[in-house]
């Protein structure tokens, strides 16, 4: 039997064997496994403070296609004063590259709440590994953020949540840590965090406790769910057979994001609250139609813009109320 193509050989057993020649080189880079330096982030930092009239106390991660939920590009209905800093113009910061995440940080203030606002976040699909992509979470926190609060897209599992939903995240699984890939990875500075932190309290129960509070004031409990989510590597949509595997073990909720954030700010001793728009239906059987889409993804985040802006904002500022001594 003669060989396919001039990469493959036959050995003395008529088994096809790769010729070595072909094969790439892998070289180890050691920044890309290990993490920017506490002295590079701070370097980001003084960048994002020499160009900024407030000190942020909370972060907020824009999900895909809500980013624009204070209007595009400048926040301009809700963020009071806002100053808008691309991605490209700031020192060590990757860019954003998915449709529905403009790149930009938005520095102001939210019912009198100074603010920081990630308007397009970082994906592992993106090319990213995940120290870079919960990179502005630490330079948020030296920026003295004390208070995270991510919003993400994501696939209903849950067969009683509907399109347009909002969960409130109580806990998640983290599918890829379970495979070892950890934004945490690589030699700890203790200057951020431990090297063993805690994850059992990683979603903030007060916080939850006044999201529900909140739901209730805005009248839209009954869209106002609590479940947990779990972030898979992307960038394609789940088989039916992955989806029943997450259903099993307690998934309510499926996205590509959030949950390396989540642990990157616990890590640094933030408090953490997230926000998942259920934006379609994950199709967990082989006799359903459809498909899952991105542009169904955009669509939902446009529909529900208002309500966002008026949930997240209200919270910003309950959540300022509490104060600091609330559980973490
Ligand atoms: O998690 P966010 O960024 O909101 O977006 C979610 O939606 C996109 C897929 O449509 C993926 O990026 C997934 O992670
Ligand atoms: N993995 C995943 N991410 C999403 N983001 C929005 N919808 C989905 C989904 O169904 N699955």
């Amino acid at each position: 039997m003669a060989p396919v193509n001039a990469d493959i050989n036959v050995n003395g057993n008529g088994a096809f064997i790769l010729a070595k020649k072909g094969l790439p080189e892998i070289v180890e880079n050691e920044k890309f496994t290990q993490g920017y330096s506490y002295e590079i982030l701070l370097d980001t930092a003084n960048f994002l403070l020499s160009k900024i009239k407030v000190r942020p106390r909370i972060g907020v991660i824009c999900g895909s296609g809500m980013g624009s939920y204070w209007k595009d590009g400048s926040l301009a209905e809700n963020i009071e004063d806002a100053e808008c800093i691309p991605y490209e113009d700031i020192p060590n910061f990757p860019v954003s590259t998915v449709e529905g995440h403009h790149g930009k940080l938005v520095f102001g203030k939210i019912e009198g709440v100074p603010v920081v606002a990630m308007q397009g976040r970082f994906h592992y699909y993106e090319g990213y590994p995940l120290w870079k992509c919960c990179l502005p979470v630490r330079v948020m926190k030296l920026l003295g953020v004390d208070t995270l609060i991510a919003t993400n897209a994501a696939g209903g599992l849950n067969p009683n949540y509907n399109i347009g939903d909002l969960m409130i995240v109580k806990d998640h699984i983290n599918m890829m840590g379970f495979a070892g890939n950890n934004p945490l990875h690589g030699p700890n500075d203790d200057r951020f965090g431990p090297r063993f932190p805690p994850m059992n309290k990683a979603y903030n129960y007060e916080f939850r406790k006044i999201a529900k509070e909140v739901a209730k004031e805005l009248e839209i409990e009954n869209i106002v769910r609590e479940g947990v989510y779990t972030c898979l590597g992307g960038p394609n949509f789940e088989t039916v057979a992955e989806l029943n595997m997450l259903k099993m073990v307690g998934v309510d909720a499926v996205g590509m994001s959030t949950v390396h954030e989540v642990i990157t700010a616990r890590h640094c001793d933030m408090n953490v609250f997230a926000l998942s728009l259920i934006t379609n239906e994950c199709i967990a059987s082989y006799d359903q139609s459809g498909e899952a889409n991105h542009e169904e993804v955009l669509d939902v985040g446009k529909v529900r813009q208002d309500i966002l802006r008026k949930f997240v904002s209200r919270l910003v500022e309950r959540f300022t109320q509490l104060g600091g001594s609330h559980e973490k």
